[in-house]
Order: structure tokens, then sequence, then C-alpha cells
């Protein structure tokens, strides 16, 4: 059987698998709809014994799960920090939950984005999520929304009177836009963020507390922010704080006490700690919640971060295209013969790398810190006659230290080649069997 049979009949299986959720869920709809329960209004019998063990609780009781059945929420991206919030908030019975998300799902997201499975891969998120959240709880309604929060989530917010929002995103743009929209609307945003083994969650813009700007005026410089696909991050850390943003729009929506505003919460995964932190009072002058606010709809935050809302990475062009090798040219190189520098970072080395390369990160480059290295190798390269490639994952890092070698060392016979596309363009020209991360 052919490769591509194989993938049709997945793709098939899986087209097919789709439908008959659809259906099911169709059914279950409607045997679930006007069935009253005689004994209680608002809440059908099938809902009462769903939700029994949280109707139980003096915190929730019959008007607390009518409260969530009556809520609408956003939740802004169906990653780490969306799946967990939104499959306990799904499960919780909150009544209506816009998902928005422009990505598709990769294989890189299974390890933490739990509503998405290994047949989802390259649907939309948004599309995965509701499928898996309509399974688990059909009384609710799910709008998968695939769009880019900048183009239009204005107009959804207002249009719905959302309850509250939640920030699953991870980029600094959509964190102004969003908190600007909430403070604007006047809607609680419950904001996460998960990076390697730490986690930070808090609840912007409740009860008279600060809001982001309050906090962080001045966005942070662009190049100090670190996401998840380059510094990494721990599937169960960005759970335990999904799972605490759930918590804490559950305490919103059903008005308890509590609720994390004022507050900023640490997760430190290694130490497993949780540490609480005061956070400064709402700031009179602050830009947006202050008392006579400048900013009264949403700004340009691609350019007030000097970040773009996403981290998709932008390909940068900075050598003349004759300092450039194909990876075609490169798969000639990699006899040993000639010198390979992989300047990816030394765990992403020891993750995957080609044969006959060495290491010799970027960051180390940039900072002086390789000079030796680097004359040891030219020397090597000038006397053997040879050339010196430079490689990184996507072609980026690799110009960097192409540009910095040709500064460097411009006195010297060695020929310096960047190898374009890096280690993606090998994957998908050369070998297919190359992990692309
Ligand atoms: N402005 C935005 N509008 C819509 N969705 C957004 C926006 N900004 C970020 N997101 C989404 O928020 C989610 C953040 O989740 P997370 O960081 O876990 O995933 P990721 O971007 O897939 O990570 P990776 O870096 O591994 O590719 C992503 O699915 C991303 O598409
Ligand atoms: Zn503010």
């Amino acid at each position: 059987m052919s490769n591509l049979e194989i993938k049709t009949l997945e793709a098939e299986i899986a087209a097919l698998e789709r439908t008959l959720d659809e259906k099911k869920f169709r059914l279950q709809q409607l045997k679930s709809e006007h069935v009253s329960c005689p004994y209680s209004d608002v809440l059908s019998s099938e809902e009462i014994v769903r939700y029994s063990r949280q109707i139980i609780m003096p915190q929730i009781c019959k008007s607390g799960q009518i409260k969530l059945k009556e809520s609408k929420i956003l939740i802004v991206g169906a990653g780490g920090l969306g799946c967990p919030a939104s499959l306990y908030l799904a499960a919780a019975g909150v009544g209506e939950i816009h998902i928005v998300d422009y990505d598709e799902v990769e294989l890189s997201n299974l390890h933490r984005q739990i509503l998405h499975y290994e047949h989802d891969i390259g649907l939309p998120k948004v599309q995965s999520a509701s499928e898996k959240l309509k399974r688990l709880n059909s009384n609710i309604k799910i709008v998968p929304l695939h769009i880019h929060a900048f183009s239009s989530i204005t107009d959804f917010v207002q249009k719905n009177k959302y309850d509250a929002v939640l920030d699953c995103t991870d980029n600094a743009p959509t964190r102004y836009l969003l908190n600007d929209i909430c403070v604007i609307h006047n809607i609680p945003l419950v904001s996460g963020s998960a990076l390697q083994m730490e986690g930070q969650l808090t609840v912007y813009h409740y009860n008279n507390g600060p809001c982001y700007r309050c906090l962080f005026p001045k966005p942070p410089p662009a190049h100090t922010v670190t996401n998840c696909g380059d510094g990494g991050v721990l599937g169960s850390v960005c759970g335990v704080i999904g799972v605490l943003q759930a918590l804490e729009t559950v305490k919103i929506l059903t008005q308890m006490e509590g609720v994390l505003s004022g507050r900023l919460l640490i997760f430190d995964g290694s130490e497993t700690t949780f540490r609480n932190v005061k956070l400064r009072q709402r700031v009179t002058t602050c830009e947006v919640c202050g008392d006579n606010p400048k900013i009264k709809e949403p700004v340009d935050y691609e350019q007030f971060c000097g970040a773009r809302a996403h981290d998709k990475v932008v390909n940068i062009n900075i050598l003349e295209s004759e300092e450039n090798v194909t990876v075609e040219q490169l798969r000639g190189v990699l006899d040993g013969n000639n010198i390979v520098i992989d300047v990816r970072s030394e765990l992403e080395f020891d993750m995957c790398r080609l044969p006959n390369t060495v290491n010799l990160p970027y960051a180390k480059i940039r900072d002086n810190k390789s000079l030796g290295e680097l004359e040891g190798l030219v020397k090597r390269a000038r006397e053997g006659n040879k050339n010196v490639y430079l490689l990184c994952r996507r072609g980026n890092d690799s110009q960097r230290a192409t540009s910095y070698l040709r500064q460097n060392f411009s006195n010297t016979s060695v020929r310096f080649w960047n190898v374009k596309g890096g280690l993606h363009a090998y994957s998908k020209s050369i070998d297919p069997t190359f992990p692309v991360y």
C-alpha cells in the first residue's frame, strides 16, 4: 500500500468520524431539547444529574449552575492554555463558549494542546477543539472562530457582551489588544502564561483591580520575549495554568469571592510551589482604565509592541544572494570533508542533527563567546582548503552568523556560506524524515 493510499484512507476515516460525531451530537441535542424537568425550573433533569456534584456544593448550588448556563465567554487561543481551560469550562456547563484561534494543529502541539489528536493535524485548532468540546457537553453552545483576533475581535466583543474573556495566547500585542478591549467593554480578563517549568496567572480589570496596562504601561523589548517555540514548555505546566484560568472564570461567572484580582500567582513546576505576589492598585492615570482614559478604542498593537501578533517566524534576508547555498548543495558537502557549523542551541543540536556537522550556538557567536572555537575552525578550513557552511533551523540565525563571520574573518581566504532555509528546507527538499519542529 502506498503512502498516498494510507494518507487518503486516514483522511477519509477522519472525515467519516467527524460526520458520525456531528450526527451523534445532533441526536443528543434533539433528545435533550425541551426535556424540561418537572421537578426543577431552568435546568433539565439531564443537567441536574450531570452537574449534581457541583450543584450540591454551597459555593455553586442551583443558582450558580444557572448563572454558568446563562453565561457567555470568549477564549482567545486554543493552544496549551486554551485547551485545558475550555475543557473544564465546557464540562462545568458554561452556556456559550466562543473560541478564537487563527492557527492549525501541528504535530508539535500535541504534547500539551490536549483537545487536539493525531488525526486533527492540519485542521483549524478551533474546529478540532469545538468538536471535542461538543462531544463532552452537547447542552452548551460552542462557537469556533477561525480568525486572527486582530481582524474582527472588536466586533465580536461588541455584539456578544461576554461575561469574561480568557487570554490564552502567547504574544504581547494580543495581550494589550485583549486588555484594552476588555477595559473598554468592561469585561474581566483572565490572563495566563506558561513557559518551560513556570506559569503565571491573574485576573485583570475586575472589581476595580488593575489592568494589564496599569502594570505594564510600556511593552517589553521584543527581543526579551521568549515563546514556547523557542524556550519550550512542559505540557502539564500549561495544564496547571489553563485549569486555574477555568477556576477563576467559574468564580467570576458565579460571583464567588476570592477572585485572583490585584494578585499574581506564580507557579514553579520545578519546585512545585505557588507564590502570590500582590500587584499595584489600579493606576488612576492608566491610559485605558484610568480616570481620564486616552485609549477609547483599539490601537495598532503590533506597532506599539514592535512585535508581530503571532509566533510564525518571519524570514529575514540580510545576505546577498551569492552568499547563500541551497540545501541541495549542502547535501553534497556533508561528507566530512567540509566544515558545517550548526548554530542552533546545544539542546536542539542534541535533539537532532545532520551528520558531520559541528555545533556553535549563534547566541554565543553573537556575544563573542565563541571566538576561540571559530578561529580554530577557520584555521582548519584554511589549511585544508575547505569552505565553512552555516546552518540553523529555518535559515535566520545562520544568516546572522554568516554575516558575523564575514565581518570578523574578512582577511581570510576561507569562504563562508549560509544554508538557505536551514533544516526546514532540508527536510522539505532532501529528506522528509529529518524532524521539522
Ligand atoms: N492574535 C491572535 N488571534 C488568534 N489566535 C491567537 C492570537 N495570538 C495567539 N493565538 C493563538 O494562541 C495559541 C497560543 O498557544 P500556544 O502558545 O500553546 O501554541 P502555539 O502558538 O501553537 O505554540 P508553538 O510555539 O509551539 O507553535 C496558539 O494556538 C495561537 O494560534
Ligand atoms: Zn489600567
